[in-house]
């Protein structure tokens, strides 16, 4: 049996929060979130990116509208790749977006196994949210934009949205300042024509804030996703 969902990028016209609760999840979590989120759908579009075993439970266990996406995807269609996911495999379940190149994969890939994700993802028709996001050093040493244009180069012609994360504000509690979130979403809307999602220590003091950038198009939320009352805050 084949599972849909209607997640194409195209039809998020609202701003879209995104929870990405990494390796944080289990049966008795997810249960509870599925009872308490009640996030404003007529506002704001939603997803929840879980882990893999959890992809399923999530899509039954979140209320109706609130999309499921994976964390990360293969970049092989099929074959002997133990332990990999394909797009394929995501989409045969109903699961019809991931994250990719999520700084904490991009440590375990080279920037040519990015691009065959993106690619792979792509031949599926699998809705991408590409991840970019440079480094302390390259923001210290006035660099920033060159470092993600490199990152950008692998979606050029694919139809999806860039979440801009910067390494230094993932977890840290350290987020960047609104002048300068506004000028990558900027140069990134205004240059690859992409629609920008910020991630990086978003919580409940600097969330509102931050999505009346007007270059900026959602959120992509780690910690404080898996804080079911601060979601229900932030998408009231
Ligand atoms: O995917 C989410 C980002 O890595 C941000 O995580 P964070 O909100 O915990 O800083």
């Amino acid at each position: 049996m084949l599972f849909t969902q209607k997640t194409k990028i195209k039809c998020f016209m609202k701003k879209l929060i995104i929870g990405n609760w990494k390796m944080n999840c289990s049966r008795e979590f997810l249960c509870d979130f599925g009872v308490n989120f009640r996030p404003n759908l007529n506002k704001f579009d939603v997803a929840i990116c879980a882990p893999y075993t959890f992809l399923q439970d999530a899509k039954e266990k979140m209320p109706d509208g609130v999309r499921v996406f994976a964390q990360d995807v293969a970049g092989f269609t099929s074959g002997a790749y133990t332990g990999q996911i394909s797009a394929k495999m995501l989409m045969d379940i109903g699961i019809c977006g991931t994250l990719i190149g999520h700084s904490e994969t991009r440590k375990y890939f080279q920037d040519e196994e990015i691009s065959s994700k993106v690619q792979c993802a792509s031949s599926e028709k699998i809705d991408i949210i590409y991840c970019i996001g440079e480094s302390e050093k390259a923001r210290s040493d006035g660099v920033y934009l060159e470092f993600l244009e490199a990152q950008l180069k692998a979606i050029k012609d694919i139809n999806c949205m860039i979440a801009y994360e910067p390494i230094w504000a993932i977890g840290t509690g350290k987020v960047a300042g609104i002048a300068d979130i506004s000028e990558v979403s900027s140069f990134i809307s205004s240059k690859f024509g992409k629609k920008v999602l910020y991630g990086g220590s978003v919580n409940l003091e600097n969330y509102a804030q931050i999505l009346e950038i007007p270059s900026i198009h959602g959120l992509l939320i780690g910690g404080v996703s898996l804080k079911v009352d601060e979601m229900n805050e932030i998408l009231k």
